[in-house]
């Protein structure tokens, strides 16, 4: 329709009733992109959430773009979350812009031990003002909290970024799966009520969820 959703209803074998219907019957189809500085961990992210593994040492720059299907149930909904990986690479940059228009959601990713991949998400934060829908989810992600001594880029200066742009934001490991299923959950329950809420359903408020569910690696205060 017109709000870019998709409703698939699919036929069934056995009756619909009222308490499986909506469960059963429906998948609401929402896309999510992550974008980000290549080697931020954007692929690794990805088959974090869908494969629940971590393949260490191997770093395969993406080539343009991918996608990976995953359906997640939200309040007894099926959402069907379909994620495009983008390259961070800056030669795959036009190949990728034609995609944020379509996304309902937009991860983007920062690495902790990286201060240029920090410092860079001003200037992707700008290509996804001029791309992507103006009412796009976005979050915040400083992937890589496994890394703690490492570390470049302390949790509250994400906060503060995530604060000036308005959007959450959490760390992420790809490597340990920390906050990883979070992430999508998350987008996934702000989707859905947007595109179906029910009529004394309370408001979902993202903020406040993440903010009561994700698990914060120790910080280090002394950098
Ligand atoms: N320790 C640790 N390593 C990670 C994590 N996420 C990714 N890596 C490593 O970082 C490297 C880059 O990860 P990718 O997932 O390929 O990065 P990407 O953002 O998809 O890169 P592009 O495809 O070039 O845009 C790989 O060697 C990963 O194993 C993490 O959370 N913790």
């Amino acid at each position: 329709d017109g709000n870019g959703y998709r409703f698939v209803s699919r036929m069934l074998s056995v009756p619909a009733t009222s308490s499986n219907f909506m469960n059963v019957t429906d998948i609401l189809t929402l896309q999510t992109i992550l974008v980000g500085d290549s080697g931020v961990g954007k692929t690794s992210l990805l088959v974090q959430f869908d494969q629940g593994k971590f393949i260490p040492g191997s770093f395969s720059a993406t080539v343009g773009i991918g996608f990976t299907n995953k359906v997640v149930t939200v309040d007894n909904i099926n959402v069907k979350l379909q994620i495009w990986d983008t390259a961070g690479q800056e030669r795959f940059r036009s190949v990728t812009h034609a995609y944020y228009r379509d996304a309902q959601a937009l991860l983007l990713l920062y690495d902790i031990t990286s201060k240029s991949s920090f410092d860079n998400t001003r200037a992707w934060l700008t290509e996804i003002h001029e791309y992507a829908q103006n009412d796009v989810v976005i979050m915040l992600l400083g992937n890589k909290s496994d890394m703690i001594s490492s570390r470049m880029v302390r949790r509250d200066e994400g906060e503060r970024l995530a604060r000036e742009y308005g959007v959450p934001f959490m760390e992420t490991s790809a490597k340990t799966g920390v906050n990883v299923d979070l992430v999508f959950k998350a987008v996934a329950k702000e989707l859905k009520h947007r595109a179906a809420q029910l009529p004394n359903e309370p408001k979902f408020h993202i903020h406040e969820f993440i903010q009561t569910q994700k698990k914060e690696s120790s910080c280090c205060s002394f950098l």
